[in-house]
């Protein structure tokens, strides 16, 4: 996290974005409005189509919303075109010159800024350096790996010092292992750079791993902003809850609720205590969310009677499906010790231990 919340970099205010016409119109971006600040490394996260995309084009310039206004640093940049604004963009295709060098292609945009020869020398070594490719630096970019590509990729955006870069799934072409990397080589870049990052992923694994703070989008709309903390264990929203990790959802009544934690009573008859989603309109019946991790299954006791439905070895944990004597199914995940199974064979009796304060109640 930043030390201290900065400046806005980039404000989003009320901005929709249609596509089409009539029938086949459709809202890409519909009323969305965020604030991300000076020297973060801020993601926004959805499914594909939710409209990531669509959103970092308006803020490069490369399209106009149909409402709303984007501010830079509290300018509107409606009037600028792509290549007068401080920001520039990192790829997934990466789009480097195969026949020019590394050197050439990270340079290659400081040359059309008609840089001096010496400034543009000087930039494209201490990218090099940066993205610790100095030993590459004469050979073409058809001649190195997709990473050492992404590399190169990064250092050309980085180079003309953006105020503010845009990364499209830029590891997504890359294996396993080499996005891991990647992803803490990220992060290492914004944070010796502190240029403000703003990341566009469907993998919610990247954007816990890297972000200051995320964004999470479902058609069209931002459903919550916040650290990756505040979205993994305080989700507002069901899809929130679903999309990022896995939960448990179960129906519940919401009594008193005070210094944000409810009293909820569940159908087994259980009452435990759960924190309140930001935004909780009192009604009824709500819906509780429950991460498997934070729960247990007791031979005796617990909130939620059952019977095991099915284990599943995972190697770290063991994931222990069970039916509920009051209706549905739960998952209850439990780290595995050495030299011991989970001990509970399918069929058994078993109740589910829910940790204090580990159910949320959802605003959905
Ligand atoms: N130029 C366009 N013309 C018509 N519809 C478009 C256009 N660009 C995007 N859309 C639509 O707008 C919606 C949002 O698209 P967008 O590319 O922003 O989503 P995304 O979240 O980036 O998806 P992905 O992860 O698949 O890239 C989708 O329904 C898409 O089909």
């Amino acid at each position: 996290m930043p030390a201290a919340p900065g400046r806005n970099a980039i404000e989003v205010r009320s901005v929709s974005k249609l596509f089409g016409t009539g029938e086949a119109q459709v809202a890409a971006l519909d009323n969305v409005s965020v604030a991300i600040r000076e020297n973060e490394f801020f993601t926004l996260l959805g499914p594909s189509g939710c409209g990531k995309t669509t959103l970092l084009r308006l803020i490069a310039g490369f399209d106009y919303p149909t409402e709303g206004e984007i501010l830079l640093y509290g300018q509107d940049i409606a009037p600028l075109p792509p290549f007068k604004r401080p920001v520039n963009t990192v790829f997934q295709s990466y789009a480097l010159f195969p026949h020019m060098t590394v050197g050439q292609n990270i340079g290659f945009g400081l040359e059309m800024l008609g840089k001096p020869k010496a400034e543009v020398e000087a930039r494209v070594s201490a990218m090099l350096k940066l993205v610790r490719m100095e030993a590459l630096k004469d050979r073409r970019t058809s001649q190195i790996s997709g990473g050492q590509q992404q590399r190169v990729a990064l250092a050309r955006a980085l180079a003309p010092q953006p105020k503010v870069l845009l990364l499209d799934e830029p590891l997504s072409a890359l294996d396993y292992k080499l996005r891991k990397e990647m992803q803490i080589e990220l992060k290492r870049l914004q944070n010796e750079t502190g240029i403000t990052f703003i990341f566009v992923t469907h993998d919610q694994e990247e954007a816990l791993t890297m972000s200051d703070r995320i964004a999470v989008m479902s058609s069209g709309r931002i459903l919550q902003v916040g650290s990756p903390w505040d979205i993994y264990d305080r989700p507002a929203e069901r899809f929130v809850a679903d999309f990022i990790g896995d939960s448990n959802f179960l129906p519940a009544a919401v009594g008193a609720i005070e210094n944000g934690i409810a009293r909820v009573k569940l159908l087994s008859g259980a009452e435990i205590s759960a924190t309140v989603a930001e935004g909780y309109q009192p009604k009824a019946e709500a819906t509780v969310a429950i991460r498997p991790e934070h729960t247990t299954a007791v031979r005796t006791g617990g909130q939620l009677p059952g019977s095991v439905e099915n284990v599943v070895y995972l190697g770290t944990d063991t994931h222990i499906h069970i039916k509920l004597d009051s209706g549905g199914n739960f998952t209850v995940r439990q780290q595995n010790m050495r030299s011991q199974s989970c001990g509970f064979e399918v069929g058994e009796r078993v109740g589910i231990q829910i940790a204090a304060n580990a159910a949320q109640v959802l605003k959905d």
